[in-house]
């Protein structure tokens, strides 16, 4: 599949800050160690509903990670997927008696314009299920054979995967049984389906139903399951141990677990990634904005209203990333309040010194994304350059180079 447009990210003179992230495996913030490339997995759309602004919140927290990693230095290999085959896909397209492909094809062009206009950098490889499904299903094939899954014996002959065939399953979510079981059911597992050896093993591989898109193959007809196609995608494009999986917090279980368990049971080694991180959950009116609720506030929507996507942005990043947070309209408001100010500033002929106000920018990112300081860092400046002004006639293109490359923020 083709990602969207890119995004140029100017160089920044200045002392770099190495990033440190909160590790959901570790349950703390450790340094990421890139090599010269680094290598980020994000989990991408389930093409329905896109791109709300809980997708939006979630891409650019690891947006930032691509920007502060190009920052250091590195190369960054930022791969990306699209479920585009799903049950939640195929029920929308049921619900709106619409084609699934059409659906999803829609969608999925819909979220690239609202990613490029929010100016996120786009992923080298931004790869449909779909389109993965060979790949995936070498992957099932190994799997049986290897023992780590198995075929229910009904009328329908699913593969499952056993969860404890990695030997360490658990480590990334650190979630009790108790509480696997719940999330399990609660997003996409079927703990109560006949046949299954224990509630918790995972469908690889679900055989062909009628009147559902069925794909042949060695396995029979059939298409994949949720977890495996994340697995498949990155260890064939970053290979095993790549620096960052991320994605929002109700990926922590089961999805994150097994997309784990599946690859290090794949190739027997671990860990799959250095990192878990994880994004906490856009709301709106106390509840999470969710598809399922239907309180989804959109960024095409907002676009169409003629918002900058710029204040989105800001907006957005008003609020630290792993924080459970509401949207509202004071925080778009307060968004589109600070692009002026800022604007405002960097348009002055000459002002204070910038050099001090994009250390700290620097230093609070890389500090488990400390957006919400970060920004206060260029607030100070804009505003002693609004009220006392200042005389380095470059501080102003500093400001605005810093704020383009580690914000991701046009001005
Ligand atoms: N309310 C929300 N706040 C923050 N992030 C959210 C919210 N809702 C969904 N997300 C995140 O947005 C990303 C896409 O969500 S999704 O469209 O449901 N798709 C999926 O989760 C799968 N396609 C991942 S392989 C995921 O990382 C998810 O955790
Ligand atoms: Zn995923």
């Amino acid at each position: 599949m083709q990602p969207w447009s890119s995004v140029p990210v100017p160089q920044v003179p200045g002392t770099r800050s190495p990033l440190r992230l909160f590790d959901t495996a570790a349950g703390e913030i450790r340094p990421t160690e890139p090599g010269p490339v680094a290598r980020m997995y994000v989990c991408g759309i389930t093409p329905y509903d896109a791109t709300h602004l809980g997708h939006a919140a979630t891409y650019l927290a690891f947006d930032l990670v691509h920007r502060v990693w190009l920052d250091n230095g590195h190369q960054v290999h930022y791969v990306q997927n699209v479920t585009d085959i799903d049950d939640p896909l195929l029920e929308r397209a049921e619900r709106d008696s619409e084609d699934w492909i059409v659906l999803a094809m829609r969608e999925t062009a819909l979220f690239r314009e609202d990613m490029a206009a929010l100016r996120v950098v786009p992923p080298a490889d931004f790869v449909g299920a779909v389109e993965s499904i060979p790949e995936i299903v070498e992957a099932v094939g190994k799997l049986l054979a290897s023992g780590a899954a198995y075929r229910v014996d009904d009328e329908y002959p699913d593969i499952y995967f056993r969860h404890q065939a990695s030997g360490r399953f658990g480590y990334e979510s650190n979630y009790d049984d108790a509480t696997m079981r719940a999330f399990f059911a609660e997003r996409g597992g079927d703990p109560d389906r006949g046949g299954k050896e224990h509630p918790l093993d995972a469908l690889v591989w679900r055989a062909a139903r009628d009147g559902e898109p069925s794909w042949e193959s060695e396995l029979g007809a059939g298409r994949p399951g949720w977890h495996l196609e994340c697995s498949v995608i990155a260890l064939n494009r970053l290979g095993l141990g790549f620096d960052v999986q991320g994605g929002g917090s109700d990926l922590i279980f089961p999805h994150h677990e097994f997309s784990a368990a599946h690859a290090e049971s794949l190739t027997g080694e671990f860990p799959f990634a250095k990192h878990y991180v994880h994004a906490g959950m856009i709301g709106l009116d106390g509840e999470k904005m969710s598809k399922s609720k239907g309180n989804l506030v959109f960024v095409s929507r907002l676009r169409g209203d003629r918002v900058d996507p710029m204040a989105i942005r800001l907006a957005l990043l008003d609020g630290h990333y792993r924080a459970d947070r509401e949207w509202t309209a004071d925080a778009l408001t307060g968004g589109a309040a600070r692009l002026a100010r800022w604007r405002e500033a960097v348009a002055l002929e000459s002002a204070p010194v910038a050099e001090q106000a994009v250390a700290r920018l620097r230093e609070r990112l890389s500090d488990d994304l400390d957006t919400q300081q970060a920004l206060r860092a260029i607030d100070a400046w804009a505003d002693e350059a609004l009220t006392a002004g200042g005389s380095d006639r470059g501080a102003p293109g500093l400001i605005r180079a810093a704020v383009d490359a580690l914000l991701g923020v046009e001005l």
